[in-house]
């Protein structure tokens, strides 16, 4: 406690109570001042309890008839209808609540409003933004919040907040502008005590921000761009009553100001709920009511439905509309009581009324000159409009950079590790010499080396790029940034974690006693480079081509098996048809194959006979023969996972 805090007097009761109703008044739906289109009275300023700048543009957003259609995969299983001929509207100024049952088409509506359809299923019906047709980059234009919290760990929200606001916000903005509003962000968002704190994982490590903060944290990163219509999905989901109303707070401010705010939750406590301005109800992908959050007790009860007094709206609906399984006879009575609320709502055209009520908002405001024609597409948030290819490098590499040097524990137990097995190979090969048993021993440790490396540079690979998988889909499916650019500044800071791996070979290969022309020491280090390159490439194939469970699965599974075709327990001439494919794409048989050509690939390097009559091999030369390791291509084979690896990273982050 600060010596200002303590010295000031505490309040009184009259007080506590004063400054509590007055708080609970600010966030309130009655604290907006908007008329019933939702445009404000005659362009005067809208006041509003959050301070975020009131927003030239507005969304409004109008559907008609909204299929949607998913085909499962399987040669019997029919088609499925998830959303069934909705109708409605989205408001400026407002914010919209979707609500229903789980698996009532909330989360789809959500994706197709934000113009998010996912492959597979096919959408028919109208979307107009203000009156004209949805543009096919609207979802690069507003914001889609997702359930999931998506941020990097060791990041602050400063930091996260401003380097969104480097790579979105069109470079001609200068950067003391974004640090401006970045800072406004900030504080509007509630955020300014953990300003500078990391944001952590939950359940983590490192643990950083609350819940609440974490949700807020997540919707600013969207909101940088200053998008006139947010989508969110479950933005209160896991957060305990006090932080989820915090959260609807927010919301509720940037609608306040201007913005078009739609939502799916679950069962929101009633404070919450009088936070909404619409409500859409939804039953098995129909409409159950869509209008005025504060009319839709009203309309339940003309139909016969009364909301109990003291009873939470939020509980009441859902209780109504969700359907009872536990016997057949309650399944087909609430079957039917939730096709009369749809028989209902459409009989009566509510859906089509919104929208119809929409359109012509959207016509007066025209007529009113409250929309700029040059401006009322969608919003001031265009796609493409952000950093250049070169500054989205230079970013995501300093982001890349800031993470991996503030993983201590992750950089800890490499380098502990690396210097482990320097150890141990020391102990066990120290000053190998040159007869038989020499030989053995150069080989046997220059195949762990491989092993070694491939293991600690692909698992990490996977595990980082798995961890990263989802924030990159996210931020490219905004627009953020170009593949290429993530991609190669993963392989850029990725670089300084190969110098735990020189330090190790280094020790090793001097300890061991290797051959001791220099050239043949920086060979040595360029062949575990390419190896370590090889082996994250996979590791990156695997983490963005497949789920983390599977690409942990495959990962060491891949390397078994390129330990196999490795060069030492099955000679090259003797695998069988048709697998020597494996060989031609095997890391570690081209990493091992290398090593050994310039380890014995000297004429000086002659060994002693044991002259015990068992096998002897006199030279280098004849060590190469015996394994079959005359024909060596190390870069190629990096080169082509390093193509593979690009294509993957396509395939995995570009959907
Ligand atoms: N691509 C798809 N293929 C098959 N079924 C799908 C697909 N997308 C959604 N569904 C199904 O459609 C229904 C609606 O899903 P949706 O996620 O929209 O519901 P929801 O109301 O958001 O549910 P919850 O509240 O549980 O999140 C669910 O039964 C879901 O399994």
């Amino acid at each position: 406690m600060t010596a200002a805090a303590r010295d000031e007097a505490p309040m009184d009761a009259e007080e506590v109570h004063r400054v509590w109703l007055a708080e609970q008044a600010t966030t309130s739906r009655g604290s907006m001042d908007v008329d019933a289109n939702g445009y404000g009275p005659k362009g005067a300023p809208i006041t509003v309890a959050g301070g975020f700048a009131q927003h030239k543009q507005t969304v409004t957003l109008a559907w008609r008839d909204l299929w949607y259609t998913v085909y499962p995969a399987g040669r019997d299983k029919p088609s499925r209808d998830i959303l069934k001929g909705l109708s409605g509207a989205a408001l400026p100024h407002h914010v919209m609540a979707l609500m229903g049952p789980t698996g009532s088409g909330k989360t789809s509506l959500l994706n197709v409003l934000s113009g998010r359809v996912p492959a597979g299923g096919i959408l028919s019906g109208e979307v107009t933004v203000n009156g004209q047709a949805r543009s096919e980059d609207f979802n690069e234009r507003v914001a889609y919040v997702m359930q999931e919290e998506l941020l990097f760990a060791f990041l602050t929200v400063h930091e996260t907040f401003m380097l969104h606001a480097r790579l979105r916000l069109p470079p001609s903005t200068p950067d003391k502008e974004k640090a401006e509003s970045v800072d406004r962000l900030i504080a509007e968002l509630g955020l300014k005590n953990v300003r500078d704190s990391p944001v952590g994982s939950p359940g983590g490590f490192r643990r950083g921000l609350s819940g609440g903060e974490r949700k807020r944290c997540n919707i600013g990163v969207e909101m940088v761009r200053d998008p006139a219509a947010i989508f969110l999905d479950e933005p209160t989901s896991g957060l305990d009553s006090f932080q989820a109303q915090n959260v609807m707070s927010a919301l509720r401010d940037l609608a306040g100001n201007g913005r078009s705010v739609v939502c799916t939750i679950h069962q929101p406590r009633s404070s919450i709920f009088a936070m909404f301005d619409q409500l859409m109800l939804l039953t098995d992908g129909r409409l159950a009511f869509i209008g005025d959050a504060s009319a839709a007790v009203g309309y339940f009860e003309t139909l016969m439905f009364k909301c109990p007094t003291l009873t939470n709206p939020a509980d009441f609906f859902m209780d109504v509309m969700s359907m009872d399984f536990r016997s057949e006879s309650r399944e087909g009575n609430s079957r039917s009581r939730v096709d009369f609320f749809a028989r209902e709502a459409a009989s009566r055209g509510l859906g089509e009324a919104a929208a119809s009520k929409a359109f012509e908002a959207v016509a007066l405001a025209k007529k009113q000159g409250a929309f700029d024609a040059e401006k009322e597409e969608t919003t001031s948030a265009k796609p493409g409009g952000g950093a250049g290819w070169a500054t989205q490098f230079y970013l995501l590499s300093q982001r890349a950079h800031k993470c991996q040097r503030r993983d201590v524990v992750g950089v800890g137990v490499t380098v502990f590790l690396d210097v482990v097995y320097a150890l141990l190979l020391a102990a066990l090969y120290r000053g190998v010499g040159d007869d038989q048993e020499g030989v053995q021993n150069r080989l046997g440790c220059l195949f762990f080396i491989c092993l070694n490396l491939a293991y600690s540079s692909a698992l990490p690979s996977i595990n980082l790029f798995a961890a990263e998988k989802n924030i990159v889909i996210r931020e490219q499916a905004s627009g953020a940034y170009a593949t290429s650019a993530y991609y190669l500044s993963k392989l850029v800071a990725e670089l300084p974690k190969l110098s735990s791996k020189f330090v190790f070979c280094t020790l090793v290969y001097w300890i061991v006693g290797f051959n001791p022309d220099p050239t043949r020491y920086l060979n040595f280090l360029l062949i575990v480079v390419c190896e370590c390159l090889a082996a994250q490439a996979i590791g990156m194939v695997m983490a963005t081509g497949l789920p983390i469970g599977a690409a942990l699965a495959f990962g060491p599974a891949c390397i078994t098996v390129f330990t196999l075709f490795g060069g030492i327990y099955l000679n090259m001439d003797s695998i069988p048809l048709g697998a020597g494919w494996i060989a031609y794409v095997d890391f570690i048989y081209y990493a091992f194959s290398a090593l050994c050509a310039n380890e014995f690939g000297d004429a000086d390097a002659t060994f002693t006979c044991d002259g015990d009559g068992g096998r002897c091999l006199p030279d280098g030369a004849a060590v190469l023969e015996l394994y079959s390791f005359e024909d060596i291509r190390v870069a190629p084979q990096v080169l082509a996972w390093r193509l593979c690896c690009w294509s993957g990273a396509r395939a995995g982050t570009c959907r």
